[in-house]
């Protein structure tokens, strides 16, 4: 089991433990950080403990709330994400008080916090939510871009806009978001895997999706059909931030939105992929062009002329696993991302997962009395369900927009699948399939193609009748 030990804690926090801490008598409900997670939770609070005083530490001046919640299904929720204005919290729940200051430090044993702006806030219970940062391929170079806030996102765009090729490292959710959305600017995608997103969709997929990314040109995008957050308008306050070295609350679905994600080329995509490949070295191009004089062997890819008729001076080099070398104008590390916990946690005993992350049971508490802790932050260390399954969600799943002038079908085999059709005048607009159902492309052609489905009634769902090939 994985602890923090003191030795890993700065002097300076070290140091800082020292300053007393008043006996925890009328401690309140405490909870750290204004992102998605601590947001719900001090609502969640301020609803079930109307008498209690609620406190919100965090270190961003915005904070981020659920709106337009529904429940879906049993599992199923859908609600849109908004950043506000602190007060608005304050104004929806009067015992809630938002305090905009980071935790500098954390003393369970004493139930106390200490903030930046010098003050202590004593607690009876404490729910953690400062989120995680980006973990880059490397720290400490410049070229090394990666995206969590406001802040990251907008430096982000700002060096596109000078660039001409860019490379991405990472299969996951930023690096697929990032090479569709990218214009205008060479994109070098070096992944770990045999195939693109693999911690989203099969192989199979994969294949498809990387051949409409390479040979066809990504048409006219797809229209948003979530409510959105944007970036824009917001630059005075993130700039105020950044110069007090606070981090804001993560990005999160149509977070590109706002930004005008171009570099500096005319054509629209350029995408070349690397695979089963890991940065090596980066080199600037002071370094590389040394190592040249000094006649370093830099092995050439013969198959890629991309490569080796690149004559191009870039600021930077990567030379990969796999032997090839890139030039860039800077590199983006979309790998994955480290919990929140240091230097404020250090000196406390709190059982941590091998990802860095509190550890917490199926209550959310952490190893430490009265402490909680939720979202990226924190780690579950329960049994995940064995009826946990992938979800897909297609066209009007929840018939959003159809008025009462609709029908559903469903199929429910426990443990297994869940299938619920939307017809509007015998036409599919839209279903969930939950489990191995194997319907999607038939339901999507359905929808697609809008066959008039009268005639077959709840056959459509008969467990029998092999739909798939029925419409085939
Ligand atoms: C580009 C991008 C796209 C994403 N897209 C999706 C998506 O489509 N779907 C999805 O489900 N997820 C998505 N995510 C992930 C999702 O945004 C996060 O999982 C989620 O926002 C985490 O919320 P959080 O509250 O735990 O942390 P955060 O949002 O990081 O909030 C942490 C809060 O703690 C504060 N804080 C940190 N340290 C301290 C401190 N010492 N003292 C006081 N306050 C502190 C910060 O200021 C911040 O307010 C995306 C993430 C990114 C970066
Ligand atoms: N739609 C969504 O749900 C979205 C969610 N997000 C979230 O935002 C956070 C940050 O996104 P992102 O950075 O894409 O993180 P992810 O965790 O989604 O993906 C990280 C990717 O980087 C790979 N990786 C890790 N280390 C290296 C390395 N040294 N060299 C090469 N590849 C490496 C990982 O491979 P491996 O897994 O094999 O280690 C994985 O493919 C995540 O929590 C993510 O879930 C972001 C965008 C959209």
């Amino acid at each position: 089991m994985q602890t923090f030990p003191a030795s890993h804690c700065s002097r300076q926090t070290t140091k800082s433990m020292e300053a007393p801490c008043s006996p925890p008598t009328a401690g309140k409900f405490v909870v750290v950080g204004g992102g998605i997670a601590g947001v719900t939770c001090a609502e969640q609070l301020a609803i079930n403990f109307p008498s209690e005083d609620i406190l919100l530490i965090t270190a961003s001046p915005v904070i981020k709330a659920v709106t337009n919640f529904k429940q879906v299904s049993k599992v199923l929720e859908e609600f849109d994400v908004e950043e506000q204005p602190s007060t608005m919290l304050e104004n929806r729940f009067p015992n809630i008080k938002v305090i905009e200051s980071g935790v500098k430090q954390l003393k369970s044993k004493e139930h106390c916090v200490l903030t930046e702006d010098g003050n202590q806030h004593i607690y009876k219970k404490l729910c953690l939510c400062a989120g995680a940062k980006p973990k880059l391929i490397c720290e400490g170079n410049p070229y090394v871009l990666g995206i969590r806030d406001t802040d990251s996102a907008q430096e982000f765009q700002k060096q596109l806009t000078k660039a001409k090729r860019i490379m991405i490292i990472g299969n996951g959710g930023i690096a697929l978001e990032l090479v569709y959305e990218i214009e205008g600017c060479e994109v070098i995608w070096v992944i770990k895997d045999k195939a693109i997103g693999n911690t989203f969709f099969d192989a199979g997929a994969a294949e498809f999706l990387t051949s409409k990314l390479i040979d066809e040109k990504p048409e006219a995008k797809i229209a948003q059909k979530r409510t959105r957050y944007t970036t824009e308008g917001r630059k005075k306050e993130t700039q105020a931030r950044a110069s007090a070295g606070n981090v804001g609350s993560a990005l999160g679905p149509d977070w590109h939105e706002g930004l005008d994600l171009k570099g500096t080329k005319e054509f629209s995509h350029k995408i070349h992929i690397e695979t089963m490949c890991e940065v090596k070295k980066i080199y600037l191009q002071e370094e590389f062009r040394i190592s040249e004089k000094k006649s370093l062997t830099f092995p050439r890819d013969h198959h890629d002329q991309s490569v080796t008729t690149d004559k191009e001076i870039w600021p930077v080099y990567v030379e990969l696993t796999n032997e090839k070398i890139y030039g860039c104008d800077f590199i983006v590390s979309a790998t994955g991302v480290t919990p929140n916990t240091e230097p404020f946690l250090c000196g406390n005993n709190f059982d941590v997962g091998e990802d860095g992350g509190l550890k917490v049971d199926d209550h959310m508490h952490t190893s430490l009395p009265d402490i909680y802790a939720a979202g990226d932050i924190c780690t579950a260390a329960w049994h995940p369900s064995p009826v946990w399954q992938q979800v897909v969600l297609l066209g009007k799943y929840n018939a959003q927009g159809l008025g009462s002038n609709h029908e559903l079908l469903l199929r429910c085999t426990k443990g297994q699948e869940y299938i619920k059709a939307v017809l509007q005048n015998g036409r599919m607009m839209g279903a969930v399939l939950i489990g191995e159902t194997d319907l999607e492309e038939t339901f999507e052609n359905l929808i697609l193609n809008q066959m008039n489905l009268s005639a077959y009634g709840e056959d459509l769902l008969d467990p029998n009748i092999d739909i798939e090939d029925y419409f085939d």
